[in-house]
């Protein structure tokens, strides 16, 4: 079961050179899944970063939330696909226009040889948002609506899944079904601080709430045994998948 729960859990780095991205993944490989290559680390380094991970066996969700008119984040989406990550993002409130050509392009991307098949996920409410943060941008509804809504306007648009808090996959497998990838950052251990997260769950209540992928950087890199840290959010996965 700590195969299973490892292959689940998706590091973070969140580090500021390639140098430093590179430490972590000799560090952490084998310890979790899938390294998050995000916005800090890819502006900084650019695509060579993601080469670097593959480099090692590593697989890499390309976090960079793409969120633009239609065309643009379809090329990007080709982009990302010609890069061989496992997974990338685009944020679903960019809407269904901009999700459906991203589907498409990763699709005809794939047939033409071109690139891998990446999942495709929609970014539903950040995890660092709560109902009045919502409000402040004009939006009326709670997160708690919000979030399935965004995920079936994904799922109806022909991504394979979405990003979302672990609190709200209940609501979304509900709206979208047991086939559809949830990946939950917003995940803390009993030993670790909540940082700008609102929304979090433990690794434990995260799994049994039945998310697929668990996304957790500081928990692991700010603790005192980082190796150590990993070690036990993949036990609290497994002893959770077991339950099953
Ligand atoms: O798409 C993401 O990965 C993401 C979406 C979201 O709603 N909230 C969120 O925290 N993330 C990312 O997940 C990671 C969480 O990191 P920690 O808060 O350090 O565990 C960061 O790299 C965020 O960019």
């Amino acid at each position: 079961m700590q195969a299973e729960a490892r292959k689940r859990l998706i590091f973070a780095l969140d580090v500021e050179s390639r140098v430093a991205a590179e430490e972590w993944v000799r560090r952490l490989r084998g310890k979790v899944g899938i390294f998050k290559v995000g916005k800090q680390l890819f502006t900084r380094c650019g695509p060579d970063v993601v080469r670097m991970v593959q480099d090692h066996d590593g697989e890499v969700f390309l976090d960079l939330k793409f969120h633009d008119i239609p065309n643009t984040v379809a090329k990007a989406a080709v982009e990302a696909c010609r890069l061989g990550v496992r997974m990338f993002n685009v944020h679903a409130l960019g809407g269904r226009a901009m999700m459906t050509e991203a589907a498409q392009a990763v699709r005809e991307c794939h047939a033409a040889g071109e690139g891998a098949s990446p999942l495709l996920l929609g970014v539903t409410i950040l995890t660092s948002a709560d109902d009045q943060a919502l409000r402040e941008v004009g939006i009326d509804r709670p997160v708690a609506e919000m979030v399935p809504r965004l995920a079936a306007l994904a799922s109806s648009s022909g991504l394979d899944g979405v990003v979302a808090s672990p609190r709200e996959v209940g609501l979304i497998r509900h709206a979208c079904g047991s086939d559809f990838t949830i990946v939950t950052p917003g995940v803390r251990p009993c030993f670790a601080e909540s940082n700008d997260q609102q929304r979090i769950m433990t690794p434990a209540q995260a799994i049994e709430a039945g998310s697929d992928f668990l996304v957790v950087g500081r928990p692991i890199a700010a603790a005192a045994d980082p190796v150590v840290a990993a070690q036990l959010i993949v036990e609290e996965m497994a002893a959770a998948l077991a339950k099953d």
